[in-house]
């Protein structure tokens, strides 16, 4: 398969390695400066840029109707706008805040574990995650989808960066320490105990390799799908 990767930093190399080590071609690496126009000779376009040219970068490839894995975070109040476009150019779009097996076996896992804590409300939920100090946005793509699941499961009603407890807000402390390449930790206190739940990431593998595959499964496919479709979660 034609690969090309739009935005070529810590998590555009990564992926070149892997999709190169999987038997793919990569046909572009295209960086702030370079020519987006070049996605069209891609089977598959895998984006991992900034919160800040995700969506020209997203919309550009469904008009030149390359089908785009997209991994960049920061974006998500846009979901919306960015699914019609797709729909009505009959694009593929595959969007994740976190494209590792592990964290999506482990959004699944949030969700089970929320709605068993539903019905003891002795128990204040609150969430740390834990980035390398480049990342760009706050609290992390992970978080917000970890959150969401949280708030459709419980009388959770949204949520807020920080990390003081209120009643029905999930607050969410985004720490920034060097080198780490993502950790996330759901806690439920109680007076008496805590329940914690973490996943953390050794490396940028796991993220790269779950972009690849997705780039592979969307090939064939019209329309908007998240990790959970590509692994039949
Ligand atoms: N979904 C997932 O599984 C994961 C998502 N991410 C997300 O992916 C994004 C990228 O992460 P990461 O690789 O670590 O970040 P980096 O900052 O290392 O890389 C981003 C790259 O995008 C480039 N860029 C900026 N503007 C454009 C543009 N218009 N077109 C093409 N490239 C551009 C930057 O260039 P320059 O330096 O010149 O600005 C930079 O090289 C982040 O939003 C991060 O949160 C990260 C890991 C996993
Ligand atoms: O910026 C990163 O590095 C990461 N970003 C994603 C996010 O915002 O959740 C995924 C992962 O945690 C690494």
């Amino acid at each position: 398969m034609k690969i090309a990767l739009l935005g070529y930093g810590k998590m555009g190399k990564v992926i070149d390695a892997i999709a190169q080590s999987r038997g793919h071609e990569i046909v572009a690496r295209i960086g702030r400066n370079d020519d987006i126009n070049q996605v069209s000779k891609a089977h598959v376009v895998i984006e991992f840029s900034t919160p800040d040219s995700v969506l020209n970068n997203i919309n550009t490839c469904i008009d030149l109707g390359v089908p785009i894995v997209c991994g960049t975070t920061g974006w998500n109040d846009e979901l919306s706008n960015v699914s019609y476009h797709v729909q009505e150019k009959k694009c593929g779009l595959v969007y994740a805040s976190n494209f590792s097996l592990g964290v999506n076996l482990f959004f699944e896992l949030n969700k089970k574990l929320a709605r068993m804590m539903q019905k003891f409300d002795q128990y204040q939920v609150s969430m740390q995650e834990i980035h390398h100090t480049q990342k760009l946005d706050a609290p992390s793509g992970t978080a917000i989808t970890l959150a969401e699941g949280i708030i459709s499961n419980t009388n959770v009603q949204s949520w807020e960066l920080g990390s003081e407890p209120q009643d029905h807000i999930l607050p969410i402390e985004a720490l920034r320490e060097e080198d780490v390449k993502g950790t996330h930790i759901i806690n439920y206190d109680s007076e008496v105990d805590q329940i914690q739940i973490k996943h953390t990431a050794h490396s940028r593998n796991g993220f790269a390799l779950g972009a690849v595959i997705a780039a592979e499964w969307l090939m064939d496919k019209k329309g908007v799908f998240t990790m959970k479709d590509v692994l039949g979660l």
